[in-house]
């Protein structure tokens, strides 16, 4: 298994969101969580991410990747840079993942000036550039364009087929082939 949750709870600001939730992912998996606004598919996520720690039951995962709304690069620093200091981290280059998501042109521009689906896409990058098995991501079709959709379809495709799984919260279809999991 690359995550599963057992019998979860969360609380955020002392309000209880959900409680005895189980999931799990195995190689391969794609699930998509679904569930009205403020249910806490986001705080799932973070949870699953390790940045949030259940009220109750237990969670065990394999290294894991978010993509959220923080972007997490250096606005000042030119796109390639900012990926490249994460890349480093995780021991691998970005290069692939930036031609994987058509930021290769954009390379010099700083993360600042990127447009609201660039920055998107740029998320996207770091968690494939991440090396990690289990990829969490938050609403990942806002803003992108057809091109970026498909180009993160075969990102996923590609990742599935490695043996990775992912888990994405989004309130539109994330096409076939997924699991639903509702919220
Ligand atoms: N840092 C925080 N402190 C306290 N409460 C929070 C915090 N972050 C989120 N919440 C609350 O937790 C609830 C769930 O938020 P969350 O973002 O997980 O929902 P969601 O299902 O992803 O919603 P949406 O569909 O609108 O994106 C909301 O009521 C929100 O106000």
């Amino acid at each position: 298994m690359l995550l599963e949750l057992s019998d979860v709870s969360c609380r955020r600001g002392g309000r209880l969101l959900f409680e005895h939730h189980d999931l799990a992912l195995a190689a391969g998996d794609a699930v998509h969580l679904t569930g009205p606004n403020g249910v806490g598919k986001s705080s799932l996520l973070r949870l699953a991410a390790g940045l949030l720690a259940p009220a109750a039951g237990s969670i065990r995962r394999a290294d894991a990747a978010l993509a959220d709304d923080r972007l997490a690069l250096d606005m000042e620093k030119p796109l390639g840079e900012a990926l490249a200091f994460w890349a480093r981290i995780d021991g691998i280059s970005p290069d692939a993942a930036m031609e994987a998501m058509g930021l290769a042109p954009l390379a010099d521009v700083p993360v600042r000036f990127l447009s609201t689906g660039q920055a998107q896409r740029a998320r996207l990058a770091r968690v494939i550039a991440s090396g990690a098995p289990l990829w969490l991501l938050d609403e990942p079709l806002n803003a992108l364009d057809k091109d970026g959709r498909d180009r993160l379809g075969r990102a996923i495709a590609a990742h599935r087929e490695k043996g990775g799984a992912v888990l994405a919260a989004s309130h539109v279809s994330l096409g076939e082939d997924w699991r639903e999991a509702r919220l």
